[in-house]
C-alpha cells in the first residue's frame, strides 16, 4: 500500500484557492470515471455523482462529501480531444497533468506525424510533452530515433528506454514523484502498460481490455489514474487511438514555430505557401532547410483543426439559436394567450 496526502496527489494553492473556508466538503482527486460512479483518492473512495459522473475527467479535483461528489475544481490543464463520430463534440480526456508521456517504439511505430499530432495536443493542453521511445534493446539506432524526435521540435524532451527494464523504467520517476502526475499515451503494443507496472509495481489489471480488442470489439476504456513508487500519480489511457484535433491551433503553432517563423517572411501576408512569388517558406524548401512532407503534415493538421472547430462553433452557435426561437416561440404564445404584457 502506498501512503499518500493530498499535496503528493498534486494538490495546490490552485486548488485550495477555490474553496471556501466555511465548506465542509472535502476534496480528492479522481482516480477513475465509471457510468454510475467516480472512485477517488485519497481512500479509494466510490462516490455517487448526483450530475452525472461524465463532468469528471481522470486526474480532476472535485468536493465530495464522502458519498457524493459535488463541485469539479477548475483545471489547471486540461485534455481534450474530438470525440468519436461524425459529429463534433469535445470530450474531455485527462485533467491536471503535470506531463504528457508520449510513448512510440525505435520501430515502425515511429511516426513524425503521430508525434506532431500528440505534441500539438500537449502544447494545447498545456501539458508539456515527454517523448519514451521505448524497445530502445531491440533498435540498431536508437540515438537515431531520438534524434528525429528532436528535430520535430525544440520543446521536445526525449529518452530512450527499456521498458522491460525497471531499472531503465525507473529513470522517468522525476516526471511522477511527489505532487506531479504524468499521463502516458501512444499506441497499442508500445510498451505503456509494461512502464505502468514498473512505476506503480502493481501489475494493470488491464488483462481484460487487450482481450477484448483482440476481437475488435469496442472497450470501455479503463482510464485510471494511480499511485507511483515516486511518490506522485501516473495516468494511463488504454484505448485510446486517435486524438482528433480540436481548438488545437496554439499547439500547433507552436510545433511548427519553425514553419510559422519563416511565413512571416514571405511576401503575402496571406501566403499559403504553395506557388506564391517570394514565398519563404518553398525557399526554405528548395534549399534543403526544411523538409516538404513536414509543410504537408502542418497543413493537415491545420485543416483538421480548423474544420472540427468550425463545426464545434457552429453546433454551439446553433443551440443557442434553437434556444432563443424556442424562448421566443413561448414568449408569443404567451402574447396570443393574454395580450403584449406591459413593463
Ligand atoms: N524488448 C522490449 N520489449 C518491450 C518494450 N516495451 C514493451 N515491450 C513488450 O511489448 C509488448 C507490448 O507491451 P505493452 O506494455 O503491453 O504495450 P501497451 O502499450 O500497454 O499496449 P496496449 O495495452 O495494447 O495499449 C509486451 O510483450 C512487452 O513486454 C521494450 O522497451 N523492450
Ligand atoms: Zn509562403
Amino acid at each position: 500500500m502506498i501512503e499518500t496526502d493530498l499535496s503528493s496527489l498534486g494538490w495546490t494553492s490552485h486548488f485550495a484557492r477555490q474553496i471556501d473556508a466555511a465548506e465542509s466538503l472535502s476534496p480528492a482527486r479522481v482516480a477513475e470515471v465509471q457510468r454510475s460512479h467516480l472512485t477517488v483518492l485519497p481512500g479509494s473512495l466510490r462516490l455517487q455523482a448526483p450530475e452525472g459522473t461524465g463532468r469528471f475527467a481522470v486526474g480532476d479535483w472535485l468536493l465530495h462529501d464522502g458519498e457524493r461528489a459535488f463541485r469539479r475544481l477548475d483545471p489547471l490543464t486540461e485534455i481534450a480531444r474530438k470525440g468519436a463520430g461524425e459529429g463534433a463534440e469535445k470530450q474531455l480526456i485527462v485533467a491536471n497533468v503535470d506531463t504528457l508521456g508520449i510513448v512510440t517504439s525505435c520501430n515502425a511505430d515511429f511516426s513524425p506525424a503521430r508525434l506532431e499530432r500528440y505534441l500539438a495536443v500537449a502544447m494545447t493542453a498545456g501539458s508539456p510533452p515527454l517523448v519514451i521511445l521505448t524497445k530502445a534493446d531491440q533498435a540498431e539506432d536508437p540515438e537515431g530515433y531520438l534524434r528525429e524526435a528532436r528535430r520535430l521540435s525544440p520543446l521536445v524532451t526525449a529518452i530512450t528506454l527499456n521498458a522491460t527494464d525497471p531499472e531503465e523504467v525507473a529513470r522517468l520517476h522525476p516526471w511522477c514523484g511527489s505532487g506531479r502526475t504524468l499521463a502516458l499515451v501512444g499506441s497499442s503494443g508500445v510498451g505503456k502498460t509494461t512502464i505502468q507496472n514498473a512505476l506503480t509495481g502493481v501489475e494493470a489489471a488491464t488483462q481484460a481490455i487487450r482481450e477484448d480488442d483482440a476481437r475488435g470489439r469496442h472497450t470501455t476504456t479503463a482510464r485510471s489514474l494511480r499511485l507511483t513508487l515516486a511518490g506522485g500519480c501516473l495516468i494511463d489511457t488504454p484505448g485510446m487511438r486517435e486524438l482528433g484535433m480540436l481548438e488545437a491551433a496554439e499547439g500547433i503553432s507552436a510545433v511548427f514555430a519553425d514553419i510559422e517563423e519563416l511565413g512571416a517572411g514571405c511576401r503575402f501576408r496571406d501566403c499559403a505557401h504553395e506557388a506564391e512569388p517570394g514565398c519563404a517558406v518553398q525557399a526554405a524548401i528548395a534549399a534543403g532547410e526544411l523538409d516538404a512532407n513536414r509543410l504537408e503534415r502542418y497543413r493537415k493538421l491545420e485543416r483538421e483543426d480548423r474544420l472540427h472547430t468550425e463545426s464545434l462553433h457552429e453546433k454551439h452557435a446553433r443551440s443557442r439559436a434553437w434556444a432563443k426561437a424556442t424562448l421566443n416561440g413561448s414568449a408569443r404564445s404567451r402574447w396570443k394567450r393574454r395580450g403584449p404584457e406591459e413593463d
